[in-house]
C-alpha cells in the first residue's frame, strides 16, 4: 500500500521535523536526493554524466532553492550547470551557493534561453511544487524547446502548473519524464490528468516518515491484492465463497449480462444467480452453463450480494426493480442503468441498511450528484456523505471512497478499457468480492485493480471478453 499526503500534510510534517535538524537541511536532503536521481538516469541514458549539459528552471520559492542546490552537485559530477531563474526573486543563500561552485546564472527571458534548454541532455522542473497552483508562463521559445526536447526532464516534488493536491493541471504545466518527490508521495502523483505529467516518480526520503499521520488517499498494490482477495479455503462448499446475484442486460444490451456474470463467474464465487425474462436466462446459460436462473429477486434464492444495473434499460420494469431492491439486506453495487434510474433519487439511497457501492462515470456521477470539478477526489467524498454509499468514480485515475473512510486510487488500467462492456465485467468482479465477504470500499477497489490489470496483462486491442478470458490465469497467480 501506498500513502499519499496533501501539501497541508506534509507541510505540517516538515515543520515538526524541522524542529529536530539544523535550518536548511531539508532542503540539503532534497536536493541531494534530486541530484542522485538525475545523475542515475543520466547515466543510464548516456553511459556518463561527466560533460553533460544541465539547465534548471528556477522558481522563486523552495522548489527552485531545491533545484539550485541539486546544480552544486551536478557541477561537482562534471555537468555544465545553466539556472534560469523565472522570477527576479530566488530561494535566499542559493543562487549564491550555486554560482559559488560554479554555474551560471541567466534569466528565462533572455535571448538564449530556449537554446540553453535545447543544448541541454538534462532539464530541472523547479518552478513550482507544492506552491504550485497556477499557469506556466514561459517565453514561447522556451516552452517550444521544453516541449521538443530529448533531454531528461525531470520535475522537482511535483511538475510545474499542477495542483498537487487535485491533480489539476493548469496551462503550460510541465511534462516531465521523471519527477523526484520528497519525503511523501502527493495526491497529484496518482491522480489525472496530472499524473501523467509526473513520468516515472522516484521517491527521495528525507525523513518526514514518521511526522507524517492519517493519508489522504491510498494505494493498493498487487500485494495487497494479494493478501485480500478470498480464495477457498479447505473446507470450502458453494455457499461459503459466496453467491452473486446479477440482474443486468435487455432486449436492447442482451451483452451486458453475459459480460457482468462472465465477470462474476470468471471471480470464483461459489454460484452466481441471474435474475431476467426466460429468454435471458436462456442467453446466459447458454454463455454460462454454470449460472443459476430465476426470474425475480423473490425466487433467486440465497445470494450474499447483488449486481444490479448494466444494459438493463430505464423502463417501468427496471424502475421498479432498482427501487424494491433498496431494502435488500446483503450488499448491492448499483452500475450502469441503475445509476440513471437513482438520479432523480438519489437521496433515497440513504434508506439502504447494507452495504451499498456505486459506480459511476463521469457522464453518471454528473446526473447523480452535479459535475465531478476540479478536485475530483473531494466530489466522490461529498458523494459518500450524501447517500452513505461507497463511491467508485471510474476514470483514468479511479476513485473509491467510503463514509467516513480513507480514499483508495486505483492506478492500474488504461484507455484500453475505454471500449464497450467492459464496465459490465467490473461491476460483475466487484460483486463476486462483495459476496466473499470482503468490506464494500475494499470490494469495490480491489475490483477495479484486478479489472485494471487484466486489461494491463492482455496483449494488443481489447475488447471486454478478453477481460474476462484474462481471469483466470490472473486469478490463479494471485492466489498461489
Ligand atoms: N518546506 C521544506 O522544508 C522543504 C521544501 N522543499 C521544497 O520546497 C517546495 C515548496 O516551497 P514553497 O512553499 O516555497 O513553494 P514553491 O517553491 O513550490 O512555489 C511557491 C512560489 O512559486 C511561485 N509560483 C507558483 N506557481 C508559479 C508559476 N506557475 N510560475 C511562476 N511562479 C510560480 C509562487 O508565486 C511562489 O513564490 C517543495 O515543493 C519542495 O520542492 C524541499 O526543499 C524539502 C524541504
Amino acid at each position: 500500500m501506498r500513502s499519499v499526503y496533501d501539501s497541508t500534510q506534509v507541510r505540517a510534517a516538515e515543520a515538526r521535523l524541522k524542529e529536530f535538524t539544523a535550518p536548511g537541511e531539508l532542503m540539503q536532503r532534497a536536493a541531494y536526493g534530486l541530484a542522485n536521481e538525475c545523475l542515475n538516469e543520466l547515466h543510464s541514458r548516456r553511459g556518463g554524466v561527466y560533460g553533460a549539459r544541465a539547465a534548471l528552471l528556477v522558481g522563486p520559492g523552495g522548489n527552485g532553492g531545491d533545484a539550485l542546490y541539486s546544480g552544486v552537485w551536478l557541477l561537482r559530477r562534471g555537468i555544465a550547470v545553466h539556472a534560469l531563474l523565472v522570477g527576479v526573486k530566488s530561494y535566499p543563500g542559493a543562487r549564491e551557493a550555486f554560482v559559488r561552485a560554479g554555474g551560471t546564472v541567466g534569466a528565462i527571458s533572455d535571448a538564449d534561453a530556449a537554446t540553453a534548454v535545447s543544448r541541454a541532455d538534462l532539464v530541472i522542473d523547479g518552478i513550482a511544487g507544492l506552491g504550485s497552483s497556477r499557469s506556466v508562463e514561459l517565453p514561447d521559445s522556451v516552452a517550444e524547446a521544453i516541449a521538443t526536447t530529448d533531454a531528461l526532464v525531470c520535475a522537482v516534488d511535483l511538475p510545474s502548473g499542477v495542483n498537487g493536491d487535485t491533480g489539476q493541471a493548469y496551462d503550460g504545466a510541465i511534462h516531465a519524464d521523471m519527477t523526484a518527490t520528497f519525503g511523501a508521495w502527493k495526491p497529484a502523483q496518482v491522480l489525472a490528468p496530472a499524473r501523467r505529467l509526473c513520468g516515472d516518480v522516484r521517491f527521495v526520503d528525507i525523513g518526514l516518515g514518521p511526522h507524517l499521520t492519517d493519508p489522504r488517499i491510498d494505494v493498493l498494490d498487487y500485494a495487497d491484492i494479494a493478501a485480500i482477495w478470498p480464495g477457498p479455503s479447505y473446507d470450502s462448499h458453494k455457499y461459503s465463497t459466496g453467491v452473486v446475484g446479477v440482474i443486468a442486460g435487455s432486449a436492447q444490451y442482451p451483452g451486458a449480462a453475459v459480460m457482468c456474470v462472465g465477470g462474476a463467474i470468471r471471480s470464483k464465487p461459489g454460484m452466481v444467480r441471474y435474475v431476467g425474462a426466460p429468454d435471458a436466462i436462456e442467453r446466459i446459460v447458454a454463455a454460462w452453463p454454470a449460472a443459476v436462473g430465476a426470474t425475480s429477486i423473490d425466487d433467486a434464492g440465497r445470494t450474499n450480494a447483488w449486481v444490479i444495473g448494466p444494459g438493463m434499460g430505464t423502463d417501468d420494469a427496471a424502475r421498479s426493480v432498482v427501487r424494491s431492491s433498496l431494502s435488500l439486506d446483503v450488499p448491492v453495487i448499483y452500475d450502469a442503468d441503475a445509476l440513471t434510474i437513482l438520479s432523480g433519487d438519489v437521496d433515497r439511497l440513504r434508506e439502504r441498511q447494507a452495504p451499498t457501492v456505486l459506480t459511476p462515470h463521469s457522464g453518471e456521477f454528473a446526473r447523480l450528484f452535479g459535475e465531478v470539478g476540479d478536485d475530483p477526489v473531494e466530489s466522490v467524498k461529498a458523494a459518500t456523505r450524501r447517500t452513505g454509499c461507497v463511491v467508485l468514480l471510474k476514470g483514468p485515475s479511479t476513485i473509491v471512497a467510503a463514509p467516513g473512510g480513507r480514499v483508495l486510487v486505483n492506478e492500474t488500467g488504461s484507455s484500453k478499457l475505454a471500449t464497450a462492456g467492459t464496465g459490465d465485467v467490473l461491476s460483475g468482479i466487484i460483486g463476486a468480492a462483495l459476496a466473499a465477504g470482503l468490506p464494500a470500499q475494499i470490494a469495490a477497489a480491489a475490483g477495479a485493480y484486478v479489472h485494471g490489470a487484466l486489461a494491463d496483462q492482455h496483449d494488443g486491442p481489447l475488447i471486454a471478453p478478453d477481460l474476462i478470458d484474462e481471469l483466470p490465469a490472473f486469478m490463479a497467480r494471485l492466489q498461489a
